[in-house]
């Protein structure tokens, strides 16, 4: 793996922790000064600003559009999902509160973390459509604070994005005056490469490979950059939770589709032996 290192992992591991713990305890400390109700906007403001601390300590780079989140009503934001840092990532852009698995409320040190910066946790077996879910969605936006959720329900390769569950959905399904917006996230490059299918399905969260393995692997490379997009914010007011999921899921499905296009390296020969190839098979079309 060219430009990963065993020694920058380790050097940066105990970085990652030191830096986590004292940020982390410090949010509690202070969130717990405030009035309840003003709570939940600073945690998500300290989840942001914390994780463009740790990007800039992983050598993370996000390439975002600077765009303001739709007027009026929080709502939902829907992402694709491949690796276990994509909420760190996807984190540096708003001040959003995540929902996760609630296994992740029982891990040690990552449990803690959740409930600090707020995650709303899911049991997932039971299906997000629970009533429960639903009213701590709602109390979060009313809270002012958007909520963002991987509707994909686990991580993929990184190859293509996976069909959306339509749980979540229904926290905002009907809803006046809210909305939810398609996020699509894509790794584009790694130590200044373009990726490959290969270097993606080596930086996502596969089946069977092991967090800290996972976690290494990024900690290892030096420099990483991401690109963000969004779609069309979708009006929820009248609208049931299978066509809010099957719309968001079409988009961040055709911006995934984009991206991955853009980041097509040129075939090696054509680069070298074949200028006007080259011109053919430029980036932003699919060479066949
Ligand atoms: C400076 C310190 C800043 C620290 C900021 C920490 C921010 C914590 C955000 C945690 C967000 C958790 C969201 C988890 C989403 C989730 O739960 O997805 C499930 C997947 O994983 C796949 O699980 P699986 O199918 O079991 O492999």
């Amino acid at each position: 793996m060219a430009g990963w290192s065993w020694w920058r992992a380790l050097r940066r591991l105990p970085r990652l922790l030191a830096i986590t713990l004292w940020y982390t305890a410090r949010t509690a400390l202070q969130a717990c000064r405030l009035p309840p109700e003003r709570q939940p906007r600073y945690r998500a403001l300290r989840q942001q600003e914390g994780c463009r601390i740790l990007c800039r300590l992983l050598g993370i780079a996000v390439h975002a559009p600077e765009v303001s989140l739709p007027p009026g009503r929080p709502g939902l934001l829907v992402a694709n999902h491949f690796s276990a840092l994509d909420p760190i990532v996807l984190a540096t852009c708003w001040p959003v509160a995540f929902v996760g698995k609630a296994e992740l409320a029982r891990w040690p040190l990552i449990g803690w973390l959740c409930r600090t910066y707020g995650v709303l946790f899911v049991e997932r077996e039971r299906r997000t459509r629970s009533v429960a879910f639903v009213r701590q969605v709602r109390e979060r936006l009313a809270a002012g604070v958007p909520v963002m959720v991987f509707p994909e329900g686990t991580t993929g390769p990184g190859d293509t994005v996976q069909p959306f569950k339509t749980g979540a959905f229904e926290a905002v399904a009907g809803l006046e005056g809210s909305w939810v917006l398609p996020v699509s996230l894509c790794l584009q490059q790694v130590d200044g490469r373009p990726a490959t299918p290969e270097v993606r399905r080596r930086y996502a969260w596969t089946e069977g490979l092991s967090f800290l393995r996972h976690l290494i692997r990024w900690l290892g490379t030096a420099q990483m950059q991401l690109q963000v997009r969004i779609g069309a914010p979708i009006p929820t007011a009248g609208r049931h939770r299978k066509a809010l999921a099957r719309e968001a899921f079409e988009q961040v499905r055709t911006l995934y589709q984009e991206m991955l296009t853009e980041a097509m390296p040129f075939p090696t020969d054509d680069r070298i032996f074949s200028p006007v190839s080259m011109k053919q098979t430029g980036p932003g079309t699919v060479s066949e």
